[in-house]
């Protein structure tokens, strides 16, 4: 499975927001999305993912994908297990035992969801993207809330047991995760906004 996006244009509410993206990423490969806060990150992000159409271009790949955003997705009145568990049947699998050592979870198992720290939740969040299996992820800003020992577990478990497996990611992240990925910078295929031309002046 490749991911093919060719001559993109994508929108935020209408407004045109980045212009004539194109690139191709491999079976176990990473791309890296980089670019200032409201370049268009997320909402390329949610077009691949298929969550609102492009306004122009193709996106062509094979595999179903999963898109995890800044929120964590989790259900509050669950434990750990019960979370994992219940995202592991909507998508028709077992969860592996192996995530919750992966993730730094094992100690957490029984805990209701919604005592556990920002971090914690996270962790959680992404443990989900070991359970459900999709080879194609799509991640918003994985590591906020993360310390440095999560975000290298994180890292971990993207390169060992979802890239090495044929696994593609597309990633926005403004920090390094420390693994080998190009870089895409958005920051070129800024869509010309005619309506805020001028905007910025009274700041001059
Ligand atoms: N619901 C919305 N309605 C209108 N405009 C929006 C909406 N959400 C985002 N935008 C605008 O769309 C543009 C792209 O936003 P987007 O969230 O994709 O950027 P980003 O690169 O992910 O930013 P960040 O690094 O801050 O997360 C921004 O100018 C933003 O203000």
């Amino acid at each position: 499975m490749t991911l093919t996006v060719t001559s993109l244009d994508v929108a935020r509410s209408g407004t045109p927001v980045l212009s004539d993206v194109s690139f191709v990423v491999a079976p176990g490969e990473a791309l890296i999305l980089r670019g200032p806060n409201g370049i268009g990150k997320t909402t390329l992000l949610r077009t691949l993912a298929g969550l609102q159409p492009p306004l122009a271009g193709q996106i062509a790949a094979s595999d179903e994908s999963a898109y995890s955003s800044h929120a964590d997705g989790i259900k509050t009145a669950l434990t750990v297990e019960e979370n994992l568990s219940f995202w592991a049947e909507v998508y028709g699998n077992t969860v592996p035992e192996s995530v919750y050592e992966a993730f730094d979870l094992t100690s957490l198992r029984q805990r209701l969801a919604g005592t556990l720290s920002a971090g914690q939740k996270r962790r959680l969040g992404l443990a989900r993207l070991g359970v459900i299996a999709r080879k194609l992820l799509y991640l918003d800003e994985p590591t906020v809330s993360l310390d440095r020992f999560s975000v290298n577990l994180f890292a971990d478990w993207l390169r060992d047991k979802h890239l090495a497996k044929g696994g593609i990611a597309v990633i926005a992240t403004h920090i390094d995760l420390g693994i080998d990925a190009p870089t895409l910078d958005l920051t070129p295929f800024a869509a010309v906004r005619e309506a805020e031309g001028g905007a910025d002046e009274a700041f001059l």
